[in-house]
């Protein structure tokens, strides 16, 4: 099984976290320049025609978005079902968090860096504010809460970590949310990979400055 990825890439961290967390291995790990434009050869379209990274190949079975990569590799290789359980409702609020992760959370993040990190534009304050939303809401769901999606560690955790360390990298001051505040320094510890996703933000954090 192969894994497409690139070390500062955000939703590449959060596959190889949940790799680490099912002691899942990749028989190869192929890093992908996208500032290069490495994700447009023959090749690599052939297996993903969306050229995102990462993506997973599974022995001819190749999937990208990594949110359903993290999904497959439990279903498929987790030796239990506790990252991402069967039970319905537990399963459906994860779903949930996922999916505001990937439109909300991690979408205000792009919308707001992206453009001053690669194409060198201001920032824009509406665009702040929505971050600002994102974290407020992200802020309500952990109330009273140790873990991001019911009352146990999930996929959920390790998506939010992928994710708000890359704003913390960035320098968004997140630490007046005072329970994303508590359930990040928590998550920190608990989750394998944890220090090889901090080196990732480093090399992420490296487009802020060329
Ligand atoms: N929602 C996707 C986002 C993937 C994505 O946009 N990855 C970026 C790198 S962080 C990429 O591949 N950019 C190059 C391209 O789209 O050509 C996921 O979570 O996998």
């Amino acid at each position: 099984m192969d894994l497409y990825y690139r070390p500062g890439s955000a939703p590449c961290r959060s596959v190889l976290m949940t790799a680490k967390a099912l002691g899942v291995e990749f028989d190869k790990k192929t890093i992908i320049n996208t500032r290069a434009r490495e994700q447009f050869t023959p090749e690599y379209l052939k297996i993903n025609p969306q050229h995102t990274i990462p993506t997973l190949h599974d022995h001819g079975f190749a999937l990208w978005e990594s949110r359903a990569i993290m999904v497959y590799l439990v279903e498929k290789y987790g030796k239990d079902d506790k990252l991402f359980p069967k039970d319905v409702q537990k399963q459906a609020l994860i779903n949930q968090r996922l999916y505001f992760d990937m439109g909300t959370l991690y979408k205000s993040f792009s919308e707001y860096y992206y453009p001053q990190i690669f194409l060198k534009k201001p920032a824009n304050e509406e665009n702040y504010k929505k971050i600002e939303v994102a974290f407020e809401f992200l802020n309500t769901f952990l109330e009273g809460q140790t873990y991001s999606a019911g009352g146990d560690y999930s996929l959920a955790d390790i998506a939010f970590l992928a994710t708000v360390s890359t704003f913390d990298v960035a320098g968004f001051d997140f630490k007046r949310y005072a329970n994303v505040a508590r359930w990040y320094e928590n998550a920190k510890k608990l989750t394998p990979g944890w220090e090889e996703n901090w080196a990732g933000c480093q090399e992420f954090r490296k487009y802020f400055d060329n």
